[in-house]
C-alpha cells in the first residue's frame, strides 16, 4: 500500500504570550533571560497513513489533535521531525480559512479551488454543482463577510470535495453546519472513503467517529499514546477496558 502521510518524530512547541511589566521586561533583558514560557503541543509523534484509510484523532481538549492536523496540511511546520504528504490535499481546519472577506462566495470559489490546486476551467466546470452542494445559490454573489460560520462551512467544504482530493484533512468544523447538512457531508465523507480516498479526521463526536473510521491515533498531552482500531480507541477513552 501507498504511504499517503508520513509523520515523523514531529515535535511542535508554542510559545506563551503573557502580559509583563516594564521593570519585569527590563530586568530580564539586563540578565539576558528569555522571557518567553513554552509549551510542548506535541512530542515525538510518528505513524504513517496508508491510501484508503480512514483515520480518527482522537484525544481530550488541548492534547494536539488540531495542531497536528495543522502540520500534515502544511499550516504550520514542525519544529523537529518531518511530515510528508502525497497527492492533492484538503484540508477543512479552520472555519473561513483560505476565504477572502471582501470577496464574493463565487470570487472565494475561484480562490479556494486554486488554493486547492484546482485549474479556472476545473473551477469553472464544477461551479454549478458546487455552488448547489453548498445550497447558498442565493448569497453567492455577497462578500462572504456577511456569511454565518455555517454557510463558510458549506461553501468551504463544497469546493473541498469537488477538488478531488487525494487526502482530505477534516477538523472539528462539521459541527458548526446544520444537521441536515452535516448528514449531507457525512455521505459525502462516506463516498470519499468507498472511493479509497484518505481521510484524517478529528472530533469530539466518538460515536460518529467509530463508526466511520478504520483506524484510530490517540493523543495524551501531546504524546501519541494509541494507535489501533477505531473503536477500540474509542473504548478506552470511555474508560471501557484498553
Ligand atoms: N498558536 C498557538 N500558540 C500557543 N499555543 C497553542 C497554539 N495553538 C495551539 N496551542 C496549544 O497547544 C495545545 C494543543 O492544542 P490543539 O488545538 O492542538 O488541541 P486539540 O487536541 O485540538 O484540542 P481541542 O479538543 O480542545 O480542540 C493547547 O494547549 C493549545 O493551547
Amino acid at each position: 500500500m501507498t504511504t499517503y502521510i508520513d509523520v515523523s518524530d514531529v515535535s511542535k512547541r508554542f510559545t506563551l504570550r503573557h502580559n509583563r511589566s516594564l521593570k519585569e521586561l527590563a530586568v530580564a533583558a539586563i540578565r539576558g533571560r528569555d522571557l518567553g514560557d513554552t509549551f510542548l503541543a506535541l512530542e515525538d509523534v510518528s505513524f504513517e497513513v496508508s491510501e484508503g484509510e480512514t483515520v480518527a484523532l482522537l484525544g481530550f481538549n488541548g492534547s494536539g489533535k488540531s495542531t497536528l492536523l495543522k502540520l500534515i496540511s502544511g499550516v504550520l511546520k514542525p519544529d523537529v521531525g518531518s511530515i510528508r504528504t502525497r497527492g492533492r490535499v484538503a484540508g477543512l481546519i479552520e472555519v473561513g480559512a483560505g476565504f477572502h472577506p471582501d470577496l464574493t462566495g463565487r470570487e472565494n470559489v475561484y480562490l479556494n479551488g486554486a488554493i486547492l490546486g484546482m485549474t479556472e476551467a476545473q473551477i469553472s466546470a464544477s461551479f454549478d454543482d458546487i455552488v448547489a452542494f453548498s445550497e447558498i445559490e442565493r448569497f453567492i454573489d455577497t462578500e462572504v463577510k456577511f456569511y454565518s460560520s455555517g454557510m463558510f462551512l458549506r461553501l468551504a467544504f463544497s469546493v473541498a470535495v469537488h477538488s478531488d482530493p487525494e487526502v482530505f484533512l477534516i477538523d472539528e468544523i462539521l459541527a458548526v453546519g446544520d444537521e441536515p447538512f452535516q448528514r449531507k457531508c457525512l455521505d459525502r465523507i462516506r463516498s470519499l472513503k468507498a472511493e479509497g480516498r484518505t481521510l484524517v479526521i478529528v472530533s469530539h463526536d466518538l460515536d460518529m467517529v467509530a463508526k466511520l473510521c478504520d483506524r484510530g491515533i490517540l493523543l495524551e498531552r501531546g504524546k501519541m499514546v494509541d494507535d489501533s482500531d477505531a473503536t477500540a480507541v474509542v473504548a478506552r477513552m470511555r474508560g471501557e477496558g484498553a
